[in-house]
């Protein structure tokens, strides 16, 4: 017998004791058996199965293209409030499109895998519509995706270089936004921000100017300049100016519109433009090596971003073409561009509009804005952590005036759960629900469709910044961003957001800070409605300011 067992007191004793110990473990694992069917019986009754809905007025063949066409934000708003769920379908054409805009089942929807939810072969192949982006270089792009995208991740999100980036980007906010509409009387002549706002200087020293193209540029201007570093920028000082061109016709790019359509005729000029200067600026930059690794001074390119450095370096070790780095590049400064900078002005017009909004606000930042020999010093912590009020007017902008739209195509079956309180009708509350979708189904989250729902957002329609306040334990206010998706979600939600977030509040505290605006004669803070873009709306008015600084 071996040792060890007849040792062991509870083999000893298992002759003596044997049918007490059957028992024992007959009950032991009957109650197991028991448990384990009770709580999946609990489980099956808390999530039910359901079909998704199929929205009204299809027609035979063409489905709901139609309807969908002619209106699609009442179309999608009338189709949520007539469905059961947070989940209706449309067909266009033949293909099954998924929408998708509770909280619960977007949630779910974004946390499917990349093999469900593949996007680099859709990445790839939107640069090539939009930016010119090499169709032969597509596979290359795939295999090299994530080293690329990884530099954002560490650059503007977290890790090393995320401080870097936004406290180098405030440092100059510090430095500009005092003398942000002081328009040059250099010998070149106005910079090309000056022209677009049409900026007039009255006799009494206050400035006169279309808000929008001047918050615009000077965002743009600004962030653009930290990103890619003067070398760029004063290559083509007019390059905002083409961004906003292209910026204009990303539909029409997508679809393939004929390039004699004088807009898309414009806009392939402007797109040419910038990319022939960046591809400039790569060639040079090739010549000097990897600036990344320099241990001296890389002249023209010293002060180009950690992020661009960073991938200048994959650029050149993975033998990619000057052309893709310039598109890619291009993809970049629209990324950067296209949303924020709309943001600021959304912002401002909204804090503006308000009754009572702007003393409140100001008085709630007063403290983190000081201004020394004219130049303003901003105290970060207390702005994003301290001024609860300001945080949730960005989000409520973002709520407001942010309406993107994330379109995926499925490469495998697989479900989603919508959480009982999702639920639209009260008989549905009390269970989770499950949805099931196919391979080859087209996905689209329209983020302005759970924005604009009263269910979570009573009066959507009124800008309401303390809609984002919560309380904490220690009775203190707080802004949280609930559910709002205005950076999408899933493996492409946003890698600038951390970096938008700063960059708006530091520009809105800054004009806030340093200048009383008021609407020109024949203008008002009254919105105008907005037009649609792909992430950030643009305003439909032309809002045209007095703009006087508050401190000389
Ligand atoms: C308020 C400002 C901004 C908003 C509302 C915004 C919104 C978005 C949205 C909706 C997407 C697509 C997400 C999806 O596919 O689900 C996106 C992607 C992206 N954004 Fe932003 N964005 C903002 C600012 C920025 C800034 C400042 C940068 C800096 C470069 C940036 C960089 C990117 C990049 C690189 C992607 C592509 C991510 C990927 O495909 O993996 N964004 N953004």
């Amino acid at each position: 017998m071996d040792t060890n067992v007849a040792m062991n007191p509870f083999f000893e004793n298992m002759g003596l004791l044997r049918p007490a110990r059957l028992l024992l473990i007959i009950t032991f694992f009957g109650l197991i058996f028991l448990a384990v069917r009770k709580s999946s019986k609990s489980r099956n009754k808390q999530l039910s199965k359901a079909t998704i809905e199929t929205a009204s007025f299809e027609i035979p063949f063409v489905g709901h293209v139609w309807a969908f066409l002619w209106d699609p934000d009442r179309f999608l708003r009338f189709s949520r409030e007539k469905a059961l769920h947070g989940i209706f379908n449309l067909k266009m054409f033949r293909v099954d499109t998924r929408i998708i805009h509770s909280p619960s089942l977007m949630k779910s929807f974004f946390a499917l895998p990349g093999s469900v939810i593949e996007h680099k072969t859709m990445g790839s192949n939107i640069i090539v519509k939009i930016f010119g982006f090499p169709a032969a270089e597509v596979p290359q792009m795939i295999t090299h995706f994530d080293q690329l995208m990884n530099t954002f991740v560490t650059q503007l999100m977290k890790g090393p270089g995320f401080e870097k980036s936004w406290n180098k980007l405030l440092f100059d906010i510090e430095k500009i936004v005092p003398s942000i509409v002081t328009p040059s009387s250099g010998a070149d002549g106005p910079r090309s921000w000056e022209r677009t706002a049409n900026i007039e200087i009255r006799p009494d020293g206050t400035i006169e100017a279309d808000l929008f193209p001047l918050v615009r540029n000077c965002v743009g201007l600004l962030s653009s300049t930290e990103m890619m570093g003067h070398a760029f920028v004063d290559s083509h000082p007019d390059f905002l100016e083409d961004a906003w061109q292209v910026d204009a016709n990303i539909m029409g790019f997508v679809f393939g519109y004929p390039s004699w359509l004088p807009s898309i005729s414009k806009a392939l000029k402007s797109r040419l433009r910038i990319l022939e200067k960046l591809i400039a600026w790569h060639t040079n930059m090739e010549t000097v090596g990897p600036i990344v690794d320099l241990k001296e001074e890389s002249g023209p390119f010293d002060d180009v971003s950690d992020l661009m450095k960073q991938r200048q370096k994959i650029w050149s070790q993975r033998g990619f073409s000057m052309q893709a780095r310039a598109a890619v590049d291009l993809s970049i400064l629209w990324a950067l561009n296209a949303n924020s900078n709309s943001t600021v002005y959304w912002m401002l017009r909204n804090i503006y509009a308000t009754p009572g909004l702007l003393g409140e606000v100001r008085r709630e930042i007063a403290p983190a804005c000081s201004l020394h020999d004219n130049k303003l010093k901003l105290d970060w912590k207390r702005l994003l952590n301290d001024s609860p009020l300001f945080k949730s007017c960005y989000f409520e902008s973002l709520r407001v005036d942010a309406a993107p739209w994330s379109f995926k195509r499925l490469q495998k079956d697989c479900t989603v759960q919508e959480a009982p309180e999702d639920a639209r009708k009260s008989s549905t509350k009390t269970e989770s629900t499950t949805f099931h979708m196919k391979k080859g189904d087209a996905v689209l989250v329209p983020a302005d469709l759970h924005h604009t729902d009263a269910r979570y957002f009573p009066n959507p329609s009124e800008f309401d910044p303390k809609r984002f306040f919560v309380e904490t334990d220690e009775g203190r206010t707080r802004s949280v961003i609930k559910t709002i998706r205005p950076y999408g979600g899933g493996a492409t939600m946003c890698k600038g957001r951390f970096l938008a977030e700063r960059e708006v509040l530091a520009f809105v505290a800054a004009m806030l800070t340093c200048w009383d605006l008021e609407p020109a004669r024949g203008c008002s803070w009254e919105m105008n409605g907005r037009a649609k873009t792909s992430g950030v709306c643009s305003p439909h008015d032309k809002l045209r300011v007095t703009m006087k600084r508050r401190f000389i």
